[in-house]
């Protein structure tokens, strides 16, 4: 016999009764979750979040994960003696690069996130872009602002990527056939090239082409936050505009705003920016009413 203490079970059950309306209400619905390579720090939250995703698949949600590693990317660089350069968030990827970063993404990181989600009794298959023509890609014409001339210049950063095209047909076979797809953000090129696609762009492409019910972007922050570091939360797009030209908004998190306000625009229903060190931060974003972090929706309305 179990031996809860009166408030104990009070309390679960409160949780458990605040968990129904959302179980209800996503249940068969497709939840994206970029994992990024800063929120894999620690082993304690990995499992956590092996945990989450496996409990989301159980009561009938399909979560599809796509995962970054551009630390892990950086780690094994710095063994090979090469520094990491990045210009706007998005990593200068010269050919010996990209190898490492197919070995790493592809192999190492995909991996473990594989296992540590069947460790924990989900189904998990992991994918490149290569797998079953996912992602197919086109080399990115990067273009920023030049200090020198004041005005934007297209700079060549190498084998990097955007989303071209997704064929969704290897993911929707394995969501019917009840295993959990896992995908690194490598594509390829009609040349047959290997791109290396930021993980927040190829998220937010994957949530609206499969017009996901959420985006959830997990990283090393509370949200998108102010100079202040508060946590900034239903903003319109003007707003974001506003924060990225005043440079609040910078680095890693370009791709990522780039990407959420993209998937919200052409209709996923919300997406978050939510922090990869809490524990369980998925299952508080998707199961309860105070959710966490930033939410972001079309016309910058918090969720009703
Ligand atoms: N306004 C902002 N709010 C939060 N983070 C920001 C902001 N502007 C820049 N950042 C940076 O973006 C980083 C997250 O992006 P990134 O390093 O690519 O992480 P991930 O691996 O999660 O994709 C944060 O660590 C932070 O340094
Ligand atoms: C072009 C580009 O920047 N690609 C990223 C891909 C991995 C990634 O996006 O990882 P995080 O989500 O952990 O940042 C990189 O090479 O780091």
């Amino acid at each position: 016999m179990t031996d809860h203490k009166p408030f104990d079970a009070l309390n679960i059950a409160r949780v458990l009764t605040e968990a129904l309306p959302y179980i209800k209400r996503f249940s068969g619905k497709t939840m994206v979750i970029k994992y990024g390579g800063n929120a894999m720090s620690d082993e304690t939250l990995k499992q956590g979040f092996a945990r989450d995703v496996v409990l989301m698949k159980l009561v009938g949600m399909n979560p599809v994960i796509v995962h970054g590693g551009g630390p892990q990317i950086g780690d094994l660089l710095a063994r090979i003696g090469k520094q990491s350069e990045f210009v706007d968030g998005m990593r200068v990827t010269d050919s010996e690069t990209m190898d490492v970063v197919e070995m790493v993404l592809g192999g190492l990181v995909n991996k473990q996130i594989v296992n540590m989600i069947n460790q924990h009794g989900g189904s998990a298959v992991g994918l490149s872009g290569k797998d079953g023509d996912l992602i197919r890609a086109r080399k990115l014409k990067f273009s920023r602002q030049s200090p020198e001339l004041n005005a934007p210049e297209i700079i060549d950063i190498g084998h990097v990527g955007e989303v071209a095209s997704i064929d969704t047909s290897v993911v929707d076979m394995l969501i019917h056939g009840n295993f959990i797809p896992v995908i690194a953000p490598i594509g390829v090129g009609d040349d047959g090239q290997s791109y290396n696609i930021n993980a927040d762009l190829v998220a937010g492409k994957l949530a609206e082409v499969m017009c996901a019910e959420k985006l959830m972007m997990l990283t090393n922050m509370p949200g998108l936050t102010d100079t202040a570091g508060e946590v900034l939360t239903g903003l319109t797009a003007a707003e974001v505009d506003a924060l990225i030209a005043d440079g609040t908004i910078h680095g890693g998190m370009l791709p990522k705003i780039g990407a959420v306000m993209d998937a919200v625009r052409a209709g996923v229903r919300s997406a978050h920016i939510i922090d990869g060190r809490v524990e369980h931060a998925v299952l508080l974003e998707v199961f309860t009413d105070q959710g966490v972090g930033t939410l972001i929706q079309a016309g910058g309305k918090p969720a009703g």
